[in-house]
């Protein structure tokens, strides 16, 4: 046995809803290759602005006369998708048949992260990507992927066994064996949690150096291109939307003033007790956009496709519900 899940918007009219009901079942039926015969049961809610019609009745109108139905309404949950009917279907089949669930018309919002979307987000250090790009995740249900994090591991690895960061050969071979995993938050390398050691000032200073070697940025491409394949995600780094996700379907640039992205890091390292001086901060900060910008292999820059955002005079919040609001009415 298994569940399909569906859901669509309509108008609280009867015509709307017995239409959007059947063009609902209808397409859970075509794309999952099911028939009547095949369900035990559907269950349907709908929004407390839904009250013409019941949308079981529209089955029933339409000659489904034998499988158990039942409606019910939706919890009534603030700010939630109006004129909504969402159905559940349970069907008898085999074990491993793989159920595609359909969302239709606006509902498609409740469930972006089945569309396979990915969002890519560049732009220089501190600009506020990664702290964007992990909300914006949240929101939407899909994966985050913090691609410098990857890169900063390898800075760190290549600091713990003392490779001098001349010694490209040795840090590509490195690069090379060397296991990156990100699970819920965590950085793992070579299954250890490296989390709060990559974001140490000492790493960030030396990351950029590491970034530059064209072998190692192949390693981390097919890596990071590996990871955008899991359904929708959200990517954040230097080289997201040219180079490792070109297709995404939103592409945003985030910037925001040096001295503001040196302000904003200073006052995350002293809130961690991390003792830094603003000056160092806003040095690291700069030779890192020189690094990022103008090395030659996939260098730091807007893609032309790309939004840009800049964030000097933004919150979080305010940066966060203008890319979701692009992407939820994309
Ligand atoms: N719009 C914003 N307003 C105020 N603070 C912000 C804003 N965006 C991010 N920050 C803060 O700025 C700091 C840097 O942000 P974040 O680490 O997300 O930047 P980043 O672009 O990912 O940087 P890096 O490339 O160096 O990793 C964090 O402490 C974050 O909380
Ligand atoms: N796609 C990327 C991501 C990062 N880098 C390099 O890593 C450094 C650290 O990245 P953060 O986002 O964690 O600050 C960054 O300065 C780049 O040198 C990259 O090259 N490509």
């Amino acid at each position: 046995m298994k569940a399909i899940r569906g859901a669509i918007t309509t108008e609280n009219t009867k015509e709307a809803i017995f239409h959007d009901t059947i063009s609902l079942i209808d397409e859970i039926f075509r794309i999952n290759k099911i028939k009547s015969s095949d369900v035990i049961s559907i269950f349907f809610t709908a929004t407390k602005d839904i009250d013409a019609a019941y949308p079981a009745e529209a089955l029933r109108h339409n000659g489904i006369s034998n499988i158990p139905m039942m409606c019910f309404q939706e919890m009534n949950v603030k700010k939630s998708l109006e004129k909504c009917i969402r159905v559940v279907v349970f069907i008898n089949c085999e074990d491993d048949k793989e159920v595609k669930h359909i969302y239709m018309k606006n509902a498609k919002l409740l469930r972006l992260d089945l569309l396979n979307i990915k969002v890519a987000i560049d732009g220089p250090a501190g600009a506020g990507k990664s702290t964007v790009a992990k909300e914006l995740a949240k929101k939407l249900n899909f994966t985050y992927i913090d691609t410098g994090a990857m890169y900063r591991a390898l800075t760190y690895k290549v600091a713990i066994e003392n490779i001098n960061l001349e010694d490209k050969n040795k840090i590509v071979e490195l690069a090379s064996k060397i296991d990156i995993d990100l699970k819920n938050d965590k950085v793992l390398l070579d299954g250890m949690d490296v989390t709060s050691e990559i974001r140490t000032p000492s790493i960030s200073e030396k990351v950029s150096y590491i970034s530059m070697i064209p072998e190692v940025r192949e390693i981390m491409v097919k890596l990071q291109k590996r990871l955008s394949d899991k359904g929708s995600v959200v990517m954040d780094g230097r080289d997201i939307a040219t180079v490792v996700m070109p297709d995404a379907q939103f592409k945003f640039f985030l910037t925001a003033s040096p001295e503001i992205r040196a302000m904003r890091r200073y006052n995350e390292l002293t809130s961690k007790k991390i003792p830094v001086k603003y000056d160092d901060i806003l040095n690291d900060i700069k030779k890192r956009d020189k690094n990022d910008t103008e090395r030659d292999v996939a260098p730091l820059k807007k893609a032309d496709d790309s939004i840009v955002i800049d964030t000097t005079n933004m919150s979080i919040d305010e940066v966060v519900s203008k890319m979701y609001n692009i992407i939820a009415n994309g």
